[in-house]
């Protein structure tokens, strides 16, 4: 695991170096389930056909593609510019930081963001600059993995995630040290308890959340207040 000073480069060159088959491990860790997730991230997120969206953290544009399927106009930023070389559609698409927005207070109506949170070097950062680009009211989704809470569960997931995971996206990357990364940035999300103080934190309310996938999958929906 990196240092925390080191977080941002390591997976920056982390993310350049597994974008070409980023997708298809993707797919084959979740059984294309996440596909179902990002769709009802979007549904449940309810934005109006003229609002704008930022989707955060974009790699590839799979939430791209989910908002343009609702006919949402909707522009991605990413860390790595590997990633976003792939990324469809690839206009719209720039590459920064969460922690540090290129955008203007108030531009966005809805900002979305996938399996990012354990990547960031800095969630709460990001999330104050996710309230500070969101127009008041506006709403933000987050979907990442998460940890079953129940024992059984928790272990044939411990071992899935732990040991198949790492294997599978080994094998078609032939980058070993990424997927072991994996697994082991789970130990940078937030606890439940955690996550609702940083979205109050950073100004937000009305936060539900969701578990998908057995346990495996969360998300989180919350409301920027009005300024
Ligand atoms: C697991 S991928 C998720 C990509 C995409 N959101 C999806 O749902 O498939 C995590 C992405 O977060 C990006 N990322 C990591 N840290 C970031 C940061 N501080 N700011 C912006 N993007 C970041 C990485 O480059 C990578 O593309």
């Amino acid at each position: 695991m990196p240092s925390e000073g080191a977080k941002q480069p390591y997976v920056r060159e982390m993310f350049d170096r597994i974008a070409g088959t980023y997708d298809l491990v993707n797919r084959l860790m979740t059984f294309g389930l996440d596909q179902g997730w990002r769709s009802r991230l979007v549904r449940e997120m309810q934005v109006d056909r003229d609002g704008l969206v930022l989707d955060l953290a974009c790699g590839t544009g799979d939430f791209l593609k989910a908002w343009a399927k609702q006919g949402i106009r909707a522009y991605g930023l990413d860390l790595s510019l590997q990633m976003l070389m792939r990324a469809r559609p690839i206009t719209g698409v720039v590459q920064g930081v969460g922690e540090a927005l290129p955008f203007l207070d108030a531009t966005f109506d809805a900002v979305s963001s996938g399996f990012a949170v354990r990547n960031f070097a800095d969630f709460a950062v990001v999330l104050h600059e996710v309230a500070r680009v969101l127009k008041p009211g506006g709403v933000v989704g987050i979907l990442e993995v998460a940890t079953p809470k129940s024992r059984l569960a928790r272990e044939l997931h411990g071992l899935y995630f732990g040991s198949v995971v790492p294997l599978i996206g080994g094998l078609v990357s032939s980058d070993r040290s990424a997927y072991r990364y994996l697994p082991q940035s789970v130990a940078y999300l937030p606890s439940d308890q955690r996550f609702e103080e940083l979205f109050a934190q950073a100004g937000f309310s009305q936060l539900r959340r969701w578990v998908l996938g057995l346990g495996a999958a969360q998300l989180f929906i919350a409301r920027r207040g009005a300024a």
